[in-house]
């Protein structure tokens, strides 16, 4: 048939079908027409082999957003930018991405999971409702709408759409900008979060550092492991070692590795345990809390009651003033490490889920057994000087160099010396514009000698 003929015969369908819609329109009663509407699909719906599931963007008399649209929505926004031809672009709140694309209304794309074919498509409903108002009301309901076989329902209901919700909301975790939450009083306040550190940038010893990848990835997949075995769905970690061997960096990069907020709990902002309890019942899932320099936070109420005397002195020297601040003060109780512990172990557990607590310490001999015993503190990790491969990692880093003819130098000289990856970062940095690996490698042999000589020194005095 030549192209001419094809237009022709679409032409006349098209003019039957207009006029059979002006004759139902003009005959019919809009409820007979409804029901035959209603007829017509329910026959067609019989006669197709496909089956067809929606899913609305609104839900419930309250109309909330529903998780399950936005998540499909993000599911199929790279197969959407791929192959829809009409395409919309937003800027998404709270997203790292600069826009986002997701198929225009009335677009369809297809989709294959296990083999099996399936099509979604968008759509949205102009509600019929007219109310007046002075403002002009958005009344579309957006939805997609999902076709398959039919030999194929029992896969797509009990997998496909289970792997779609799930594989949506990862990525939706993945764009989303994280923040990094301080706490003032029982509040937290945030910023977004934006530090670069990664563990491949992270300078340690390889295979301790894979452990710890994979505990963190294996912990964030457990959620069904923790719900059998009946325990919350929370790890502890502890990090000690002297200062600027990587705590606080190793902490960041968790967070990008598993796209995870941060709260920086500063306990010593704590005022008692009711603000503490206030404070962990209000952080979010996917987060990780952290307590820095817990052997100075332990030892709180000494330092808080040092610090209340010496004001006292200073500011107020009125004695009933005194005595009635003294009853108040005396009233709120200050936290307790059973309070932290309460958290750690109990009241937590009932109140969320995916949460990782990490401790920080230079001083991990003076932490109270309690606190750091298995089950609290799940894991503990040491950062320690730095070695010839934490070397390795910060040439890579800093000078992207995998070889040199001074590292032999270097890696004998590390094998005496101690000093912190913080110091050898800080000889890496390039000295010139541009950077000269050689005259950084030397500067930092030179470090090296230097704190040999002082160590060399210092052993010599004690043997005197
Ligand atoms: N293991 C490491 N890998 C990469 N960079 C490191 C490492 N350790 C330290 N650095 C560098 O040194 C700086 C200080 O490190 P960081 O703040 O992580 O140390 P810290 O152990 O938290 O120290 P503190 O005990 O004083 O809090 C970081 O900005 C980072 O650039
Ligand atoms: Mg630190």
């Amino acid at each position: 048939m030549r192209i001419g003929e094809i237009f022709a015969q679409l032409g006349s369908i098209l003019a039957a079908f207009m006029f059979m819609t002006a004759i139902l329109e003009q005959y019919f009663p809009h409820h007979l027409r409804t029901s035959l509407e209603k007829h017509s699909q329910k026959l067609l719906s019989f006669l197709s082999p496909y089956v067809q599931i929606t899913f609305n963007e609104f839900t419930g008399e309250r109309l909330i957003r529903s998780q399950a649209y936005s998540a499909i929505q993000t599911y199929l926004g790279s197969n959407s930018s791929a192959q829809a031809r009409r395409l919309k672009a937003d800027v998404v709140k709270n997203s790292s991405q600069a826009v986002s694309l997701s198929m225009d209304d009335n677009e369809e794309v297809a989709d294959e999971f296990s083999g099996v074919k399936v099509w979604w498509a968008s759509g949205k409903n102009i509600s019929k409702t007219q109310t007046f108002s002075f403002h002009p009301v958005n009344d579309e309901k957006r939805f997609y709408n999902l076709r398959f076989h039919k030999k194929h329902r029992k896969f797509i209901t009990e997998t496909y759409i289970n792997h779609v919700l799930k594989e949506g909301k990862s990525i939706e975790v993945r764009n989303r900008q994280r923040k990094l939450y301080t706490n003032s009083g029982s509040s937290w306040s945030h910023v977004p979060f934006e530090h670069p550190a990664t563990f491949q940038t992270l300078a340690m010893e390889p295979e301790k550092k894979r452990e710890i990848v994979d505990d963190l990835l294996a912990f964030s997949k457990a959620k069904d492991f923790y719900a059998r075995i009946g325990r919350a769905w929370k790890r502890g970690y502890l990090l000690y070692g002297p200062p600027g061997t990587g705590k606080s960096t190793m902490i960041a990069a968790m967070a990008n590795l598993l796209g995870y907020d941060l709260y920086d709990l500063e306990l010593t902002a704590v005022k008692d345990n009711t603000e503490l309890k206030k404070l962990l019942i209000g952080t979010s899932g996917k987060a990780i809390i952290v307590i820095e320099d817990i052997d100075c936070s332990a030892d709180l109420t000494g330092q808080r009651a040092k610090r209340r005397e010496k004001k006292e002195l200073v500011e107020d020297d009125d004695p009933l003033r005194r005595m009635a601040r003294e009853e108040t003060e005396s009233k709120t109780s200050k936290i307790t490490l059973s309070g932290l512990l309460n958290f750690i172990d109990g009241l937590w557990s009932a109140c969320g889920a995916e949460r990782i607590i990490v401790f920080t310490t230079n001083y991990v001999e003076n932490l109270d057994p309690a606190l750091i015993r298995r089950g609290r503190m799940d894991k503990h990790i040491e950062l320690s000087y730095c070695s010839f491969e934490s070397f390795k990692v910060l040439a890579k880093n800093y000078l992207d160099l995998e070889w040199h003819h001074l590292f032999p130098r270097i890696e004998s000289l590390l094998g005496g010396v101690k000093i912190t990856p913080a110091d050898v970062a800080e000889n890496l940095m390039p000295k010139t514009v541009p950077g000269n690996a050689e005259i950084c490698l030397e500067s930092l042999i030179l470090a090296l000698e230097e704190a040999g000589a002082k160590a060399g020194l210092k052993n010599v005095a004690q043997v005197g």
